[in-house]
């Protein structure tokens, strides 16, 4: 059994304790559904932004402990004032270390685009991601049909949340892409070997349509990379690990678009 495979299945059990436990008409109760959303589309294009959906991660199949013991508040608060131009916070719990109260905490401290980083396969969990204050979800191809990521991006628009699809290839682009995803993401690390290579990036980018705001996701950790992924056509950058396994994830966050500032300016300068 895949890791994936593995999440996926333990994810089933748990949608269905939890759907036991609070009815979707309770979650639909929640303050956060009377939110408007903040757009991740839009922040990844602001030009006042860096383009780093920066990432809460305690701990990853892949790492084991990155930071066990965060204050979600700090660290939320710092990458926003660092510069980021959104959020990501793994909500699961199992295999991420993460959880729901991880959102709500982002969510009260921060006036920005938050995306609820976990592995959806039902509906419940998308009103699940509108009560905790989520603006955006992830749906990754490798988990879903062709008719599922179509229909839980459906029901995610409908209310009124943005959807990243994640892939690793072309036959999961193909299969994936319809008109209700907004931004497509492309995950640097091969989900069976954990092996990362920001070749994946670069070899899909020409392939994902332009009317898509284009994701690049995992490993990375220089801010050269990231201009090099910016000549390819992304808009956004999803990090996690390189910051999150610092001891203050937020300032090693500002030493790296303070840092990206530097090499865009001289780019500029040149161009
Ligand atoms: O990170 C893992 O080990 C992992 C394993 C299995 C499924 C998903 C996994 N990661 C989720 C992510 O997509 C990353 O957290 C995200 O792209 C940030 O990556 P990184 O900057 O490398 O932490």
């Amino acid at each position: 059994m895949s890791v994936l495979e593995e999440i996926l299945a333990k994810k089933k059990a748990e949608v269905q304790e939890r759907k036991a436990l609070y009815s979707q008409k309770l979650l639909e109760q929640s303050i956060f559904f009377e939110n408007r959303i903040v757009s991740l589309k839009k922040y990844l294009l602001r030009e006042d932004k860096s383009g780093i959906i920066a990432e809460i991660k305690r701990k990853s199949p892949s790492k084991g402990v990155i930071n066990q013991n965060v204050s979600i508040e700090r660290i939320s608060i710092g990458y926003m004032q660092a510069g980021a131009s959104a959020l990501s916070v793994l909500t699961d719990q199992t295999f991420f270390g993460g959880s729901n109260e991880d959102l709500k905490v982002a969510r009260k401290f921060n006036f920005c685009p938050i995306l609820r980083k976990d592995f959806i396969i039902d509906e419940y969990q998308i009103v699940e991601a509108k009560a905790i204050g989520a603006d955006a979800i992830l749906l990754i191809a490798a988990a879903l049909t062709e008719r599922e990521m179509k229909d839980l991006a459906a029901f995610a628009k409908s209310l009124g949340l943005e959807t990243l699809m994640e892939v690793h290839n072309e036959e999961e682009l193909e299969k994936g892409l319809n008109e209700n995803i907004d931004l497509v993401g492309v995950n640097n690390r091969d989900l069976s070997t954990f092996e990362v290579s920001l070749n994946t990036s670069f070899e899909l980018a020409s392939k994902i349509p332009g009317s898509f705001i284009k994701v690049s996701e995992s490993g990375i950790s220089s801010p050269s990379q990231i201009v090099e992924l910016k000549e390819a056509g992304f808009d956004g950058f999803l990090i996690g690990q390189n910051f999150m396994e610092q001891s203050r994830p937020e300032r090693a966050c500002a030493e790296f678009i303070e840092e990206l500032s530097r090499l865009d300016r001289r780019a500029y300068a040149k161009s």
